[in-house]
């Protein structure tokens, strides 16, 4: 597809410059969610850059005195080279900017839709490269997002690799409270670590054990994502996650897919035969997700549906 085809074609009702919203405009926003993981959509695909900055995106947030969010998404113009549909950028909560958001770009994929951009699929662009949702006759949406990255310096991790693979695998790592975890390191773009426990309300203090992993820059130098994984059989694991720049959400759509590939490259899980995904329950609901044997990319399905739209006065 080309962004000629498929990209802007309608406005938002504001004058649309290179620079950011003022205090006291007014923008429109849509907002999506995939299994509760909840975003602010914004329009912007007539811009090449996000017309909020990260501090009024973090305000827009605010559950009580902003629109409430776990991040910001803005569908923007494909940049000139590359072949690309659009591009995404998403700020988290907090105001950070990650790489990549998974359940953001189903609720991307939905928004262009319902914006008019009937594709069946789409190429975005996004800081973690190139990002492909497909969307599904039963109006799931299915995700190639990409290699998983394994190297400990890439991820960026400085938990002692594994020597032959230079991938760190079930590392030991003991957190500022004194707590030891098994830690393995995954980057779907965006830097996880994944922890498997025997029992996760059991094992796992979450509002504690979350922010200390989250912020250990020693050993997580651009924070990391937090996965605590349960596995309940050998195509079922269930999952909480505290995310970097968000705390606490009810989904990880990134944080799933680096949590499948630990569980097979820890053995424990068996890899699922061709076509065949693992199911991850967390708490807003379920993802399949597959890790393809012949080209190392993973798969992820799952919903993302419009909660509502709206206008709001930037503060
Ligand atoms: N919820 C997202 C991940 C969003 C980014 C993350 N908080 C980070 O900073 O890396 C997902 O569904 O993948």
């Amino acid at each position: 597809f080309t962004s000629s085809r498929i990209g802007a074609t309608q406005s938002i009702g504001r004058a649309r410059t290179a620079s950011s919203a003022q205090v006291g405009e007014l923008i429109e926003f849509a907002k999506y969610e995939g299994l509760g993981n909840d975003f602010i959509l914004i329009d912007d695909r007539d811009r090449d850059t996000p017309s909020l900055t990260p501090e009024q995106s973090e305000r827009l947030c605010h559950r009580n005195f902003g629109i409430g969010g776990d991040g910001v998404i803005f569908a923007l113009k494909a940049p000139p080279e590359g072949d690309f549909d659009f591009s995404m950028r998403i700020y988290n909560s907090d105001g950070s900017e990650p790489e990549m958001c998974g359940n953001g770009i189903r609720c991307f994929a939905q928004f262009l839709k319902d914006l008019g951009a009937d594709a069946e699929s789409y190429r975005v662009n996004t800081l973690a490269g190139p990002i492909v949702p497909v969307m599904n006759a039963d109006s799931t949406i299915t995700v190639d997002m990409g290699e998983p990255i394994l190297s400990g310096p890439t991820v960026p991790t400085t938990l002692e690799p594994n020597a032959e693979s230079n991938s760190v695998v079930e590392q030991t790592h003991v957190d500022k409270n004194g707590k030891q975890w098994k830690i393995s390191a995954v980057s779907m773009g965006n830097p996880h670590a994944v922890i498997f426990v025997d029992d996760l309300e059991k094992d796992v203090d979450f509002e504690v054990d979350g922010p200390a992993l989250e912020g250990d820059v020693g050993a997580f130098p651009a924070k990391t994502n937090v996965e605590f994984c349960q596995v309940l059989s050998p195509t079922h694991i269930k999952m909480k996650v505290w995310e970097r720049g968000a705390g606490p959400t009810l989904a990880c759509g990134t944080g799933t897919c680096a949590l499948v590939v630990a569980a097979i490259r820890a053995n424990k899980i068996p890899r699922p035969g061709k076509g065949e995904g693992v199911r991850v329950t967390l708490p807003g609901g379920d993802l399949v997700i597959e890790w393809r044997e012949g080209n190392n990319r993973v798969y992820m399905t799952g919903p993302a549906n419009l909660s509502f739209k709206g206008t709001a006065m930037l503060k």
